[in-house]
């Protein structure tokens, strides 16, 4: 709220005094100027001006928001041509539409004449040039409304089995109805007081505007009196109505029928190879899992997203195919493939609560939902909407609702981020119990190796929109392809260093001993190991200073530095009596150190 005293409080008074004081003006001058509310054309008028206003209202809402949906949606130069062509009756002066108008739709035009000429001087006239006038103001408003709504939503719709018609009329018909609302009391105000275009188009019968004109210019200010009350009267009776909140938020019971537990299906194994481009972005991805449960790892911007997306077919490939055991999924539409998809933010649909959510899908059986809502611990918020949930609670109810349609295969895209860590714990956890219990492929991009590790039999490292590297998820951990791929699976213990014997690194001055890889001496390399393999071991042959002690709840985690050069980070869970400052015997296995050649020897 702006306070009265600031500069922005006068700023806005100012506009709101200039708009509001020519009223008040003219009703402190009424009761003097002898308006005559008895004249029968002011009523008659009247009633043409709202029956055209909302005739024409009513043939905007009809084809403007169609035409708003397509421009919001669309791409390319001809969308963007319309979007702009479509606001020139705002541009222009109100007569020269009229002018416009009229060279279309005239008495001797083709169309004009194939009407009888019933197109001007007519009700109907004044409809045409009403709508004219008045249309941007709702298509402008109802694009704004639609190209906000967050693609997900409809997306995953789509995945829910709803197909384009559905997808509009349940979901982004609903969320942008408010803007659509807007825009459409703007066009009926437009309309209802449209003068210049409806003036030379239909002089007759007489609509509110051209009868206040017709009395100012034969008799004059006095006898504009009624006229320009009745307009008020009805613009302001109007703007109350639109005003008034008809739709409250009703939190009723929700009657639920006992649980039912989903059928156990077999979980296919995927196949997929996709060539796809968006915009500058090109992927190339190929794989044939051998497990059920696969994680995509891969720095920001790799492709995981889109990956995701294009296995859901979300997004149109150039060549390739998807199967899921034996069915090739490559052609069909999503709402066909019956996988499910849960996007990276909550994808909940606004205005519905959380048994409507969860029982969204098509076809979707409420006892089976009733068996998601218990086991997903959401019992008791059945009438609750998405705004009244936590995060955690609003990613429990999209599982449930992405469950509750059986999917095959679930696509989960960082499911858990953005949520404090014993919730995201909590959420894994139960992740993991579902799919051993559930027959349920998943594939789930994740930043987080840990993540991958608890859910993941086999791990996808992705960069650039191309495979890293792939395989069980234990081989890949062991043996990254590179040290790429060892930072991407968040390797912290990594460097440069050459070999100093067969079975000796040297780095940082200092020489481990590591697996011999039939390596040359002078060999130069880059080498990792991770922080798991580094064992705290008081017979073991590295004596290290202890500089770090960081206390993660369940473990430890402990920087040591070998010869006051070579800094280690490693991971324990038992660490007692370690401070900084102190010393202590570590052990490294030679064949958990990782050795890639690097160019040129020394
Ligand atoms: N609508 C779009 N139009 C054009 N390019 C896009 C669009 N969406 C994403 N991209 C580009 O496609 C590439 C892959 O994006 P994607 O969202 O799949 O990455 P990601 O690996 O999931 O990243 P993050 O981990 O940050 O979510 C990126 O380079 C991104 O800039």
């Amino acid at each position: 709220m702006t306070r009265l005293g600031s500069p922005l409080a006068w700023l806005g008074g100012l506009l709101a005094l200039y708009l509001l004081a020519p009223i008040a003006a003219f009703f402190l001058r009424l009761p003097g100027a002898g308006a005559n509310f008895g004249d029968p054309r002011l009523w008659s008028a009247l009633e043409v001006s709202a029956a055209a206003a909302t005739v024409s209202a009513t043939i905007i809402a009809v084809l403007g928001v169609p035409l708003a949906y397509g421009l919001a949606r669309a791409r390319g130069r001809l969308a963007g041509f319309i979007g702009v062509a479509i606001q020139l009756p705002l541009a222009l002066p109100p007569l020269v539409s009229g002018i416009l108008l009229v060279s279309l739709v005239g008495p001797y035009t083709l169309v004009g004449r194939w009407f009888g000429g019933a197109l001007t001087d007519s009700f109907a006239g004044i409809v045409l040039a009403q709508t004219f006038v008045a249309a941007p103001f709702l298509v402008i408003a109802a694009r704004s409304a639609f190209a906000a709504i967050d693609p997900a939503l409809p997306a995953v719709a789509a995945t829910l089995g709803h197909g384009p018609l559905s997808r509009f009329f349940r979901v982004s018909l609903p969320i942008a109805l408010p803007g659509i609302a807007a825009g459409l009391l703007l066009a009926w105000l437009r309309a209802f007081g449209e003068f210049g275009a409806t003036v030379i188009l239909s002089y007759h019968p007489y609509s509110l505007p051209v009868f206040t004109y017709v009395q100012f210019s034969s008799t004059g200010l006095p006898a504009t009196q009624a006229p320009v009350v009745a307009s008020l009267f009805a613009a302001f009776v109007v703007l109350m109505l639109a005003n008034l909140r008809v739709l409250r938020r009703r939190h009723r019971r929700v009657a639920r029928p006992p649980a039912t537990p989903p059928v156990v299906q077999a979980a296919p194994r995927l196949d997929f190879d996709l060539a796809a481009r968006l915009d500058a972005f090109g992927l190339q991805i190929a794989h044939a899992a051998a497990t059920r449960h696969l994680a995509l790892l891969g720095p920001s911007g790799a492709g995981k997203s889109f990956t995701l997306r294009l296995l859901a077919g979300l997004e149109a490939t150039d060549a390739g195919h998807v199967r899921a055991g034996d069915e090739e999924l490559a052609g069909l539409r999503p709402e066909h493939r019956r996988i499910g998809y849960l996007p990276q933010h909550s994808s909940l649909l606004p205005g519905r609560n959380v048994w409507q959510q969860i029982n969204f899908g098509v076809g979707a059986d409420p006892g089976v939902a009733s068996y998601w809502l218990e086991r997903l611990h959401l019992d008791g918020l059945e009438a609750r909407y998405p705004d009244e949930l936590s995060g955690g609670q609003q990613r429990r109810v999209a599982l449930a609702r992405a469950l509750t349609h059986a999917p095959r295969i679930l696509l989960l895209d960082e499911p858990f981020s953005a949520l404090d860590a014993p919730v995201r714990d909590s959420l894994r956890r139960e992740l993991r119990r579902l799919q051993q219990e559930v027959g349920l492929t998943t594939v789930l991009v994740t930043h987080d190796p840990e993540e991958a590790a608890l859910l993941a039999d086999e791990v996808l490292v992705l960069d650039r929109g191309t495979v890293l590297q792939a395989g069980r998820r234990a081989d890949v951990f062991a043996r990254p392809s590179s040290p790429q791929v060892a930072r991407l699976l968040g390797i912290r213990n990594m460097g440069h260093g050459r070999m100093a014997a067969a079975d000796t690194l040297e780095t940082a001055g200092v020489r481990l001993v590591v697996h011999d890889d039939d390596l040359a001496p002078g060999t130069r390399v880059a080498w990792c190991l991770r922080s798991e393999r580094v064992r705290l071991d008081a017979n073991g042959p590295y004596d290290a200073a202890v500089v770090d002690v960081v206390d993660l709840g369940a473990s430890r985690e402990i920087v040591v530095r070998i010869d006051d050069a070579l800094e280690l980070t490693l991971r324990t869970v038992d660490a007692d009596g370690l401070v900084a400052g102190g010393r202590c015997r570590i052990d490294l296995p030679p064949e958990a150190i990782r050795l890639w050649p690097e160019n040129g020897a020394g």
